[in-house]
């Protein structure tokens, strides 16, 4: 009963690239939100993000267009934006004064430092996010002829989704939908025109929805399994009334606030990807640790023409003697790439710019300005700077940083390690639909899910619909957070519940006012060790994890809540009259997000193919509403 399902480390390796893409589009979301009105409207994710303090941390970074870049440029003897120096130095000459002025050896590290707020150099670029592609209509005659064609007025970014993408004109699916669309949706909402009341017998639009679903009396208490068909219950003791579900946003913050970050552990560099800081990281070098030839050349002293020495020694990178051998005006030496620059030198002369007679001078072909490509020690950092505040992921550019600036292992906070049990007699590991038994849809989907939410995934396991087998397995775990899937609800081989009451565990919230996914719960086993119970229809699963697992596995992780994120919706989506609705989109680089379809509780279609879950508040929204979006771990790669 518990087959172990071997996470290969490619699986892990590609879920980790997974995350550190989705950092980089949430960094990048995080500037525009800083950029666009429409953006920044405060409307938090209701998982408690906050832009500000995402941002605080990296102040240093940012760009400060009252900075006095001449003031800089002058400190470092280095060219102004664009030119040579210490943004762009390997660039072409830029001054015209360069023989004329007193020989000088370039900016030492001490002077690079005293310009400290000539850091500017360091800032982003602040290049606007390219336009949303606007992609001409799809040819729909193009579609496969078992794809009936959509109206045009489908949203035409992503042409090779057209047939995914939402196209509802009352609510209601056109007469040309797929039928296996057509068959979910009695049972689900479309996005529709807009946030209209609801009529009734309009819960019956909405997914797994009966009467008690979807009216303020849904809460009340339901029936509890009696014992259940498959194996005996696990408590056939009467059960405690249930309570009213949580609010999405409330269930996202208490998901959040139900743990604590997970103390700190050194890894080394290899094993630190995926982690996050538990340290701010402070340059332990200088950086360059020593002045630095940009280019291959010759390194020349004062003014030219330079004479090279008899034996054509030059320097290399790596070279060590180079301190102690300064150059003296009117000499130049060969020199490498990276090697150190020895003292008395003034400026690199390119090899493609400089000419050397058969008596053994160089002549510079072009103008060379004083420090000319050069990199100053100093240049990046000073030891002791701050380069990435605590609480930063671990990125592959952040282990090349740490690396450069003399790192061999990092403070992290250990990540959590989860186990997974997925729960149903009916689910096949292999092979196609047979006898009334499916293909197990969530084992395959959460394992490298939940590697690109940070987490060590320990094992995801298949138990069945025993009662028994999910206690042992809940008791014997060790794991931070343990995730079941299916067995929420209160059929007959439902054993979530009971379970968990045998155990003696807390339910921290019991159903949330979400669609799809309302029977999602949260649990404490035990201090410091969680349940997440996801639903088994796996979009409801899909619901549930990002509801409640990824911001409790976020906060133990250590890692900052992502920066809020909206979109303008391209058409109206239908709400639910109170519970929250989270309908797959795609928004591919792009504030505007478009809706999909088959984004029925027990589809995976629609998510497979989008880059977001957008948040459609209680009675829907209209057209051109910005809404939030939960960016799915994929959606920077898209
Ligand atoms: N009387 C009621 N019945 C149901 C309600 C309700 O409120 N009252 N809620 C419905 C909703 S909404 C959902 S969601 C489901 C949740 O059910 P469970 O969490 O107990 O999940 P199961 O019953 O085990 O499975 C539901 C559905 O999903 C399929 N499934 C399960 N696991 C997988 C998997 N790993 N891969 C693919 N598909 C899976 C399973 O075969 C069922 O079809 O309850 C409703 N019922
Ligand atoms: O709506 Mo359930 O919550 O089908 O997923």
């Amino acid at each position: 009963m518990t087959d172990r399902n071997a996470d290969s480390a490619l699986d892990r390796a590609a879920a980790e690239a997974l995350a550190l893409l989705a950092e980089d589009r949430r960094s990048r979301a995080d500037r525009r939100a800083s950029a666009g009105e429409e953006l920044s409207g405060g409307l938090g994710t209701p998982a408690g993000g906050n832009a500000g303090a995402h941002d605080a941390g990296y102040d240093f970074l940012f760009a400060d267009d009252t900075r006095d870049r001449p003031r800089c440029e002058a400190a470092s003897g280095e060219a102004p934006p664009g030119g040579p120096g210490a943004g762009g130095s390997e660039a072409e000459p830029f001054s015209a004064d360069g023989l004329s002025g007193k020989p000088h050896v370039p900016a030492s590290g001490r002077e690079v430092a005293s310009q400290d707020a000539g850091y500017d150099f360091l800032f982003v670029d602040e290049t606007p996010v390219p336009p949303e592609a606007q992609a001409s209509s799809a040819d729909m005659s193009a579609e496969p002829p078992h794809v009936p064609a959509l109206e045009r007025k489908a949203a035409p970014q992503l042409p090779a989704y057209d047939f995914l993408l939402a196209d509802f004109a009352d609510g209601a699916p056109t007469s040309s939908q797929p039928a296996s669309a057509c068959r979910e949706t009695p049972e689900e909402p479309g996005p529709g025109p807009g946030p209209a009341p609801a009529p009734p017998g309009y819960d019956f639009l909405f997914a797994g929805s009966s009467a008690a679903d979807v009216s303020p009396e849904r809460a009340a208490p339901r029936q509890e399994a009696g014992p259940p068909g498959g194996t005996p219950a696990a408590d056939p003791a009467p059960q405690p009334p249930r309570h009213a579900a949580t609010p999405w946003p409330g269930a996202c913050g208490a998901a959040s606030g139900a743990g604590e970050r997970l103390p700190a552990v050194v890894r080394s560099l290899d094993g630190a990807l995926g982690h996050v800081l538990a340290a701010p990281l402070a340059a332990l070098t200088d950086l360059p640790s020593f002045d630095t030839s940009a280019m291959d050349g010759w390194a020349v002293a004062g003014p030219g023409p330079w004479r090279l020495p008899r034996d054509g020694g030059g320097v290399l990178a790596g070279d060590e003697h180079t301190e102690t051998s300064p150059v003296r005006d009117g000499h130049a030496v060969r020199i490498a790439t990276g090697a150190r620059v020895p003292p008395g030198v003034t400026g690199v002369v390119r090899s493609e710019h400089g000419e050397v007679t058969e008596q053994g001078e160089l002549y510079a072909t072009r103008h060379v300005t004083h420090g000319q490509d050069i990199r100053p020690r100093g240049q990046e950092c000073r030891r002791g700077d701050l380069l990435v505040p605590e609480g930063t992921p671990v990125t592959p550019a952040l282990l090349g940083l740490a690396a450069a600036a003399g790192y061999d292992e990092l403070s992290v906070t250990r990540r959590p390690r989860v186990d997974v049990l997925v729960l149903g007699d009916e689910l096949l590991r292999e092979g196609l639909p047979h006898g009334g038994r499916i293909r197990d849809a969530l084992g395959p989907m959460l394992g490298p899910w939940l590697s690109a939410l940070g987490t060590e995934v320990i094992a995801v396991r298949r138990l069945g619909d025993d009662a028994d087998a999910l206690y042992a397995a809940l008791t014997a775990s060790d794991a931070d957070v343990v995730i079941t899937t299916g067995g929420t609800a209160a059929g007959p081989v439902d054993h979530v519940h009971p379970t968990l009451r045998r155990l003696g565990a807390e339910l921290l919230v019991d159903g949330v006012a979400v669609r799809p996914g309302h029977p999602m719960l949260l649990a404490r086993l035990a201090p410091g060790r969680h349940l997440v119970g996801l639903p088994g229809n796996p979009l409801a699963a899909v619901s549930g994890l990002l509801t409640l697992a990824e911001p409790l596995l976020r906060t133990l992780a250590g890692r900052p809540a992502p920066a809020p994120y909206r979109a303008v919706l391209t058409e109206a989506v239908q709400g639910h009259p109170a519970d929250t609705r989270l309908v797959p989109v795609v928004h591919r680089h792009s504030e505007r997000a478009q809706p999909l379809r088959f984004h029925g509780p027990a589809m995976l279609r629609g998510v497979a193919a989008a880059d977001a879950l957008a948040v459609i508040p209680p009675g829907g929204a209209p057209q051109g509403a910005a809404v939030d979006l939960l960016e799915l771990p994929w959606a920077g790669s898209a």
